[in-house]
């Protein structure tokens, strides 16, 4: 890891919101996450980037423990996860959004809202009834819908979205399970120039109130909104630091970002 790794630990002493420990995963001879260490302070964005086949999602699917790694360990708020299922998880407030979207095409926007609630509260899918007929269950679906600029559209079936409404409701979706971190996969992915500024103000918005760790290969996204970036290059954590730091690092700037770019 290049000089400009993690903090002093008196500056980072806050519990932190996610503390990844030599996480290692490997497929086959192919190793994908290798002895990866991670924190994500509270309140804070920390973005990961890094080429594709990096390795992003599958962190952020072992973080979610739909993948199980090989050795290394995972706390959230200080407790460790290493044991728990995807839905004990999501219970401690970890919430993720996908790269490619991951609805109910044939369910109205209010009704994949309506679904998140309902699973949080602890009723399982198999009992979801429509949210029609549950006024309370209807109105707190519609408060994710407005804080995600979708209040327009809940009652349109979720196949008729545009790519970046799909987007949006995504994350409606996942803020309807009300998490503390957020796994963001890709949110700037296939989305036009006006999307990508409406999506960046979205979680801009969300900032201190839900810890975010935010997988994006949109660099002026990543720069726009990120507190801190860890970069990965073949499964390990080459340099973690602030927005400069990670620009002006050498490694960084020829594994990644690519010497004498000065768009980065
Ligand atoms: N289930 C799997 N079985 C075998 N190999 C896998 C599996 N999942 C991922 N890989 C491999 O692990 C490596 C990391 O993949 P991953 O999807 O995590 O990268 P990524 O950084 O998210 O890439 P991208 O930016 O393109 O989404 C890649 O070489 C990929 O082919």
């Amino acid at each position: 890891m290049s000089a400009v790794a993690e903090k002093a630990p008196e500056q980072a002493a806050a519990t932190p919101s996610l503390a990844v420990r030599g996480l290692v995963k490997s497929f086959g001879g192919l190793i994908a996450s290798d002895h990866i260490d991670l924190t994500v302070r509270p309140g804070e964005i920390h973005a990961l980037i890094g080429p594709n086949g990096a390795g992003k999602t599958t962190l952020i699917s072992q973080l979610m423990g739909e993948l199980t790694p090989d050795a290394g360990t995972i706390e959230v708020e200080g407790q460790s996860i290493d044991a728990l299922s995807t839905a004990s998880r999501v219970e401690r407030g970890l919430a993720r959004t996908f790269q490619i979207t991951c609805l109910l095409p044939d369910y109205t926007v209010r009704d994949n809202v309506a679904v998140a609630v309902q699973v949080r509260q602890g009723h399982s899918f198999r009992f979801w009834k429509p949210v029609a007929k549950d006024e309370a269950l209807r109105r707190q679906a519609e408060t994710y819908l407005a804080a995600t600029g979708l209040a327009e559209r809940a009652d349109e079936l979720v196949a008729n979205l545009s790519h970046g409404e799909q987007k949006q409701l995504e994350l409606a979706v996942a803020l309807a399970t009300e998490p503390r971190l957020l796994l963001l996969d890709e949110p700037m992915a296939g989305l036009g120039h006006a999307e990508s500024l409406q999506m960046i103000e979205m979680l801009r918005g969300l900032k201190n109130q839900v810890s975010m760790l935010l997988v994006e290969h949109d660099m002026d996204a990543v720069f726009a909104l990120a507190d801190r970036i860890s970069v990965l290059v073949y499964g390990r954590i080459i340099a973690s630091g602030t927005v400069d730091e990670i620009r002006d690092d050498p490694d960084v700037r020829t594994a990644y970002l690519g010497e004498g770019d000065a768009g980065c």
